[in-house]
């Protein structure tokens, strides 16, 4: 395993471990990923526990999807993170949980967006800088065909600076590194959980 592999493979590994114990990647949901170069990546092989993982489950792919080793199972999802590296030239991780705050709100709302707005937490995304925000999560209908699912959510990327939902699925976040891409996904999931929590208030 070379160096950068290996960096990315222990920040992932790390990363698992702290979205398990939120409770965001059960069974063996969820993939993570960190951008290598412009042309690769690291992400999760396919059907590992993401909360137990190990620096070899965490394997090199190009931007369109293909291992650098044949043998190599990478995530079923592998296709959404090649989008966001490709799409957006700044993005340096992409991490996808499946909690249960935003499985559930996706399947009992019909709307293609969660509305967001005066929650001061909109704060931890880039350029918000007061609470008076309306930010837009788009949510998709999900899909087992992935490169048909990436082309449904292709329009709607720039629209979309925060991550966004797929319908009884889970969430995508993405930032600069994994770290910060952590931060907005806990920003964005416990948003989500404010949601819930304020639908089952009214
Ligand atoms: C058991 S979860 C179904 C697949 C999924 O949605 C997921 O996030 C994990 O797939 P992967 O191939 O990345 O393990
Ligand atoms: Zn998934």
């Amino acid at each position: 395993m070379h160096n950068s592999l290996l960096q990315a493979a222990r920040g992932l590994v790390a990363i698992g471990a702290r979205m398990d114990a939120r409770g965001w990647v059960p069974a063996s949901s969820g993939n993570l990923s960190a951008r290598l170069s412009d042309q690769s990546m690291a992400i999760t092989r396919s059907g590992v526990h993401k909360g137990r993982l190990t620096e070899t489950d965490i394997i090199e792919v190009d931007l369109d999807g293909a291992p650098r080793h044949q043998a190599d199972k990478p995530s079923a999802e592998t296709l959404l993170h090649c989008q966001l590296y490709r799409h957006f030239p700044a993005v340096g991780a992409v991490l996808h949980g499946h909690s249960v705050a935003a499985t559930a709100l996706s399947m009992v709302t019909h709307e293609q967006s969660l509305v967001l707005q005066d929650y001061e937490i909109l704060k931890a995304f880039p350029g918000v800088t007061t609470h008076q925000t309306v930010a837009n999560v788009p949510v998709f209908d999900n899909d087992q065909d992935i490169a048909r699912l990436a082309g449904q959510i292709a329009p709607s990327l720039d629209a979309a600076p925060i991550g966004y939902i797929l319908r009884g699925h889970g969430v995508y976040a993405w930032g600069p590194d994994i770290e910060r891409c952590f931060w907005r996904l806990e920003a964005l999931e416990f948003l989500i959980s404010c949601e819930c929590e304020r639908r089952q208030m009214r």
